[in-house]
């Protein structure tokens, strides 16, 4: 058994984590933190975890984490990055969710996120937490950098393809749709529902944080730099991400075999017949990438459909599935759930 704390327990990557920790065999919730409701049970502004969970939200201070083997990071950028120095001389493991160690080029990270880096040190210890693709340094690892969700639709999509060499690396086009839960709970204007409801549209088209984050995997994958086109859209709708991904082929290749064969032992991704359409409510509340191959008109461009629960393999249940494997338990454990339908 260990011992888990989250800070950023209130929010929605927060309190997904506590929805796959409580019923985790393994883990023991020891702390979850709110400024905002410190001292309230948790299962008070949780009702769905009563009976399950009998945690008080806490003040974020070091002193109430110690007792933590493991501790996750539900928080906006720029807080893990404050945090977790002191918590690693402890001797405890950290998962952040938030994007403070996923980039490597620290210039780049404080171009795209607008702040000084707290811990420019720690980025190099920091593993990129996409177990399909770095299983074996995350079981070493004690800090990890969970991917964004964006970026996790997105690179296992495009991943058989670029190891593979099968495709023109240099004009990529990954066109994104994300429900309003990508903005977190917090209270603003654009995430209203009158705002968001019955409409449709694309955002940061000059360029999104997730940019960099992207192109450093493809780039991982390819052994060489690669050129993409990212359009994130919003859609009404709360959870999911839908990635249409086009690129155009260089050779002759079965791409259902390909993909096939390289998540043919990934518990977490599942490559649809050839011919299907993923569907964003297929995956949702569980930690599955569900992918279809595409290839229109027999042509040279092929069409990859990627979809996930951007709170589940997006975030949380990703968080959970690099706990696992950073202490030896099966990936699996606690992520064995079937997406709700409808
Ligand atoms: N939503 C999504 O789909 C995804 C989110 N992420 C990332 O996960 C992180 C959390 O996102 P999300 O759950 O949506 O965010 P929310 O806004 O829903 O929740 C944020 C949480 O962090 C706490 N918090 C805020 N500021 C601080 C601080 N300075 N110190 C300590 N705690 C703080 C808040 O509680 P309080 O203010 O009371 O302390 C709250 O519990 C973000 O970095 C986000 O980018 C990653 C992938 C997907
Ligand atoms: C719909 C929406 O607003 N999505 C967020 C991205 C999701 C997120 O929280 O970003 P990380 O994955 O980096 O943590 C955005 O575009 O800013």
């Amino acid at each position: 058994m260990i011992r888990a704390g989250i800070v950023g327990g209130t929010g929605y990557t927060g309190v997904e984590l506590l929805r796959i920790l409580v019923l985790h065999p393994a883990v023991e919730l020891a702390a979850v933190t709110s400024r905002a409701d410190a001292g309230m049970r948790v299962d008070k502004l949780y009702p769905s975890l009563r009976g399950l969970c009998d945690a008080v939200f806490t003040q974020p201070d070091i002193d109430n984490l110690l007792g933590c083997d493991v501790v996750f990071f539900a928080t906006p950028n720029g807080t893990a990055m404050q945090m977790a120095s002191d918590l690693l001389a402890h001797g405890i493991k950290v998962i952040d969710l938030s994007a403070d160690f996923r980039i490597k080029d620290v210039a780049e990270w404080e171009k795209w996120y607008g702040m000084t880096h707290a811990s420019p040190d720690l980025i190099g210890e920091a593993v990129y937490g996409l177990p399909e693709v770095n299983r074996v340094a995350i079981q070493q690892a004690s800090l990890i950098a969970c991917p964004g969700c964006y970026p996790t639709a997105v690179q296992l999509g495009f991943l058989p393809l670029l190891e593979a060499g099968v495709i023109d690396a240099g004009q990529l086009i990954a066109d994104v749709k994300s429900g309003v839960s990508g903005a977190g709970r917090k209270a603003e204007i654009s995430s209203l529902m009158s705002e968001t409801g019955e409409s449709f549209k694309a955002y940061a088209v000059a360029g999104h944080r997730h940019l960099p984050e992207i192109k450093q995997g493809l780039q991982q994958a390819a052994s060489h730099k690669v050129g993409l086109t990212f359009v994130p859209h919003l859609t009404p709708m709360i959870r999911g991400i839908h990635a249409t991904l086009y690129a155009r082929l260089n050779t002759d290749v079965d791409l259902q075999s390909l993909f096939e064969q390289r998540y043919q032992f990934e518990a977490f991704v599942d490559v649809l017949p050839t011919g299907a359409h993923v569907d964003t409510r297929n995956v949702r509340g569980s930690n599955r990438c569900q992918i279809a191959v595409h290839q229109p008109q027999g042509g040279d461009t092929v069409v990859i459909l990627s979809v996930i629960d951007n709170l589940v393999k997006g975030a949380s249940g990703q968080a959970v599935q690099n706990m696992n494997l950073m202490f030896g338990f099966p990936e699996q454990q606690g992520l064995e759930t079937v997406a709700l339908y409808p």
